[in-house]
């Protein structure tokens, strides 16, 4: 049996664009992608479709209609498909056991029910979310214990590592494809069948295969390796601002030995996104749950300084604007997590803007890609303000960062959007109150340039107000 229909349960950031992908590049396989939520499915059948990722429209294009569907009929896709992705969300658990640290299975629970439920003949599930190792050993349990007559499944684990704002490219050119499943022949013949759909595009000797809870665990290290890499750098950000030194020719410097290497040492406001706090979270509960607490420590701390690094950042702006921001007007540059992505999901920005709102600033924002509801939606949450009333007063939104910055005090950047380079920074000077502020918590423009039009200028992991600038270092430090 070869692999003629693939569904996939769970049309968001992952499951979206992975199975566009395969759509694309199988045009022999029938795709389709079912979802609980009808106006996500809605969406990804309109011409504006729920996420923003370059490339995808024009893939979406390519495949829809074609060989890739979108449909809220879960449990048809389940019945007609060989292979299953379960590409669900899986949240830190924010109740009960593990609550803060925990992956919340509770979807892929439900998914991996519901398959059990309605299938019929032989299936591949393939976890494609990311799990704690051993989750495929519960999926394989629900499925076991609850299939109809004449049914079998074999359960692979192939996690994603695609960023947002690059998945299509990440997808078309990864550097690996990573299949865990049983080392038995029934195993094997699963993982053969998954690797026959990656060849379609990928070469053979990028996908690596080998056992579930490797796999499993692969990507929970990948993920924190990566997340360290940034608290490591972060970290030696504040030696910066302290010293003189410069964290970019720090990177540089560091980044340039062959075993470090150059990628994941930009220095910022700290990490974002759905998953890096999430995953190294779900290890460091792991490791507690294995009586690990030496390396849960570890790996909690990346966690830590990611936050001193948000709140250091939001200390340094209330401190420069003569200690303190109260009724001042603050623009935001840039709100999702990083560029060429709508996500929000623990932007470093919506930290910098609940500290700054809880010292009573005005916050004018503006983000190409991200709108006003969804500002609203993150920065009045329970876990974010016990006064949603008061927060909507301080905040207004914007469609250039020219109106965002007239008569402010300050402009911070949270994002690195491209279109950040090239604004008429004089223009914006002009138009703000004086002394102008400009703090770049993504270390992005350039300060001399900026010292120059007449701002005061703060950067991550520099010292910069006009005073320290050309300074030696033993100056700094004195
Ligand atoms: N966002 C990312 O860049 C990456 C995410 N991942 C992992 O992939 C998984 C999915 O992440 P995202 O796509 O970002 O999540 P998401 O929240 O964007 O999408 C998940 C979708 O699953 C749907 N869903 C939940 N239960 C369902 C069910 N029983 N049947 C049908 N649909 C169901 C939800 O309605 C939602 O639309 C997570 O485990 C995440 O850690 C892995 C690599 C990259
Ligand atoms: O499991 C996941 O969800 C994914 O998590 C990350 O992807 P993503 O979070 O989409 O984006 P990244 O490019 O990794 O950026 C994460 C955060 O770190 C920040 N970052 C990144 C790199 C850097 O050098 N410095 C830095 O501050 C970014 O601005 C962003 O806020 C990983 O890069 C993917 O491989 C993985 O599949």
């Amino acid at each position: 049996m070869m692999i003629k229909k693939i569904c996939c349960l769970g049309a968001g950031y992952v499951g979206g664009p992975t199975c566009t992908v395969i759509a694309l590049k199988c045009p022999d396989i029938q795709v389709v992608v079912v979802d609980k939520s009808e106006t996500r499915i809605q969406q990804w059948n309109s011409a504006i479709l729920p996420i923003y990722e370059p490339g995808l429209d024009e893939a979406v294009k390519k495949s829809r209609g074609r060989n890739l569907f979108f449909s809220t009929d879960v449990d048809s896709a389940i019945k007609e498909a060989d292979l299953i992705f379960i590409s669900v969300n899986t949240p830190t658990k924010t109740y009960g056991f593990g609550k803060g640290r925990a992956a919340d299975l509770r979807y892929v629970e439900a998914a991996a029910r519901r398959i059990a439920e309605v299938a019929v003949g032989k299936k591949i599930v393939v976890e494609k979310s990311t799990v704690p190792v051993k989750a495929a050993e519960s999926i394989n349990k629900i499925l076991r214990a609850n299939m109809r007559p004449n049914v079998s499944f074999q359960v692979l684990s192939n996690p994603e590592f695609l960023a947002e704002g690059s998945a299509v490219n990440d997808l078309l050119n990864p550097d690996r494809i990573l299949i865990g499943g049983d080392q038995t022949s029934e195993g094997k013949e699963a993982i053969e069948k998954l690797c026959w759909v990656y060849k379609h595009w990928i070469p053979e000797k990028k996908i690596i295969t080998m056992n579930t809870w490797s796999s499993e665990l692969s990507k929970l290290a990948a993920n924190a390796f990566l997340a360290q890499r940034i608290s490591s750098i972060n970290a030696i950000s504040a030696v910066c601002e302290a010293t003189g030194a410069c964290v970019s020719e720090v990177a540089h410097a560091v980044g340039t030995d062959s075993r470090i290497g150059p990628k994941f040492l930009q220095a910022s406001v700290g990490f974002g996104g759905s998953c890096f706090q999430k995953d190294v979270l779900n290890l460091v509960y792991l490791c507690e749950c294995l009586n690990l607490p030496e390396v849960a420590n570890y790996w909690y701390q990346v966690i830590e300084m990611n936050q001193f690094q948000r709140t250091r950042f939001v200390r340094r702006i209330t401190e420069k604007l003569f200690n303190t921001v109260t009724d001042k007007k603050i623009a935001i540059f840039g709100f999702a997590f990083k560029k060429d992505t709508g996500d929000t999901r623990e932007s470093a920005a919506i930290y910098v803007c609940k500290h700054l709102l809880e010292e009573g600033a005005h916050l004018s924002i503006y983000d190409p890609k991200v709108n006003a509801q969804q500002i609203i939606h993150d920065l009045t949450r329970p876990d974010i303000t016990e006064e949603p009333e008061k927060v909507l007063q301080l905040l207004s939104f914007h469609q250039t960062p020219y109106s965002a910055s007239e008569g402010a005090h300050a402009v911070v950047i949270c994002t690195e959007w491209d279109e950040f380079l090239h604004l008429d920074y004089k223009k914006i000077y002009n138009s703000m109150l004086k002394p102008a502020f400009l703090f770049d918590g993504r270390k992005m423009l350039n300060v001399e340039e900026l010292l120059a039009i007449g701002f005061q200028v703060e950067t991550i992991g520099r010292k910069t107000t006009r005073n320290n600038v050309n300074r030696g270092v033993a100056d700094c430090i004195l």
